[in-house]
């Protein structure tokens, strides 16, 4: 009987003006383990633990298990039967990736109890086919900051498969830009905050985003505050989503009068992430708390750090 353990990344996507291209894996971590069974009477057994358990399906429709039979359907292999132990530390529909999070652990997992027939960048591909967006799966898979495009595929449609090839870019992130993550208690799902968003956009908006972004690289890479400032603003989701998100404005205005670079939403949200020198990030993080406090909203905020790393295995020693 062979038995695999990972930990996978909670994910910050979108960074502001880096709406379904960009994203950061944050120090907070999904655990799975993945136990293949012998005896035929049971598929599948799913066990969940953590403060937000209740949430998580324990049948075919859990989204990991639902990344891990995508893989043996794509090696063309009966997946076996398993039994799998999840321990949640990212907090569910709230801007963290926790999706990306079971779409990369379902993956890596089947592929580690399979003898790992695919390579990342397979599993890479396949995860962003199932997730439809590339800024949280990466960097949950890969580690660090990365930027996704679409890849320079110079084959004339006619000839293509179809399937889109990404090319992915590392983005240094600065020491002392330290991302402040402020989670309320409610939650916000990316399928619903995508249903706001427009189909089309002014030239204007896609000059804005263009421009802020590189700004976004440039400040991530040096901890310019001054360009910083100045990149975390966006035109294409974040005016159509902060509605959805209670007291958005206050917080913002809270985190920049303590100090905070700039203040974007964290994915889709409800989450509001903060970039902030580490000599501020304790007086932005009580700022945005107690901000939400006096709307007698939840919440839990604190200071993390990028996980340069990305979805690793943990029973054995490297
Ligand atoms: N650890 C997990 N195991 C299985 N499914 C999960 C896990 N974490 C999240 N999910 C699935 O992802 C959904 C949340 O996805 P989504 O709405 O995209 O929010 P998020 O911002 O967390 O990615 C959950 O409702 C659940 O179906
Ligand atoms: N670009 C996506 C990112 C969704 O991130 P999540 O953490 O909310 O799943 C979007 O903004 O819809």
């Amino acid at each position: 009987m062979s038995t695999v353990s990972i930990a996978v990344p909670a994910t910050t996507a979108n960074l502001g003006p880096g709406f379904d291209c960009i994203g950061a894996a944050l120090s907070l971590y999904n655990e799975f383990q993945f136990t293949q069974l012998t005896s035929t009477e049971t598929a599948l057994k799913i066990n969940v633990t953590g403060a937000e358990a209740k949430r998580v399906q324990t049948d075919e429709s859990n989204l990991l298990y639902q990344a891990f039979l995508q893989f043996y359907q794509h090696i063309e292999k009966t997946p076996p039967p398993v039994e799998i132990d999840i321990k949640l530390g990212v907090p569910l529909a709230r801007g963290l990736g926790s999706s990306a999070t079971a779409i990369v652990g379902g993956l890596v997992g089947a592929n580690l109890l399979t003898g790992e027939p695919l390579r990342q960048v397979e599993l890479m591909q396949l995860a962003i086919q199932m997730e439809g967006h590339p800024d949280n799966v990466v960097p949950a898979l890969l580690g660090g900051c990365r930027l996704a495009a679409t890849g320079l595929n110079f084959e004339p449609q006619r000839h293509r498969e179809h399937r889109e090839e990404w090319e992915i870019c590392n983005i240094p992130w600065h020491w002392n830009v330290v991302p402040v993550v402020a989670i309320p208690d409610f939650e916000l799902s990316t399928l619903e905050a995508r249903k706001v968003l427009p189909s089309e956009y002014s030239r204007g908006d896609a000059i804005f985003n263009t421009a802020h972004l590189g700004f976004l690289l440039r400040g991530l890479e040096t901890g310019r505050g001054d360009w910083l400032r100045v990149a975390m603003q966006d035109k294409i989701h974040q005016p159509y989503r902060k509605s959805l998100i209670p007291g958005y404005d206050a917080v913002y205005s809270a985190a920049l009068s303590a100090g905070a670079y700039g203040v974007v939403i964290s994915g889709a949200g409800p989450t509001l992430l903060a970039l902030v020198d580490s000599e501020k990030a304790e007086r932005v993080c009580q700022a945005m708390q107690s901000v939400w406090q006096q709307e007698e909203i939840k919440s839990e905020v604190k200071a993390l750090k990028v996980d340069f790393q990305g979805a690793r295995r943990t029973d054995v020693e490297f």
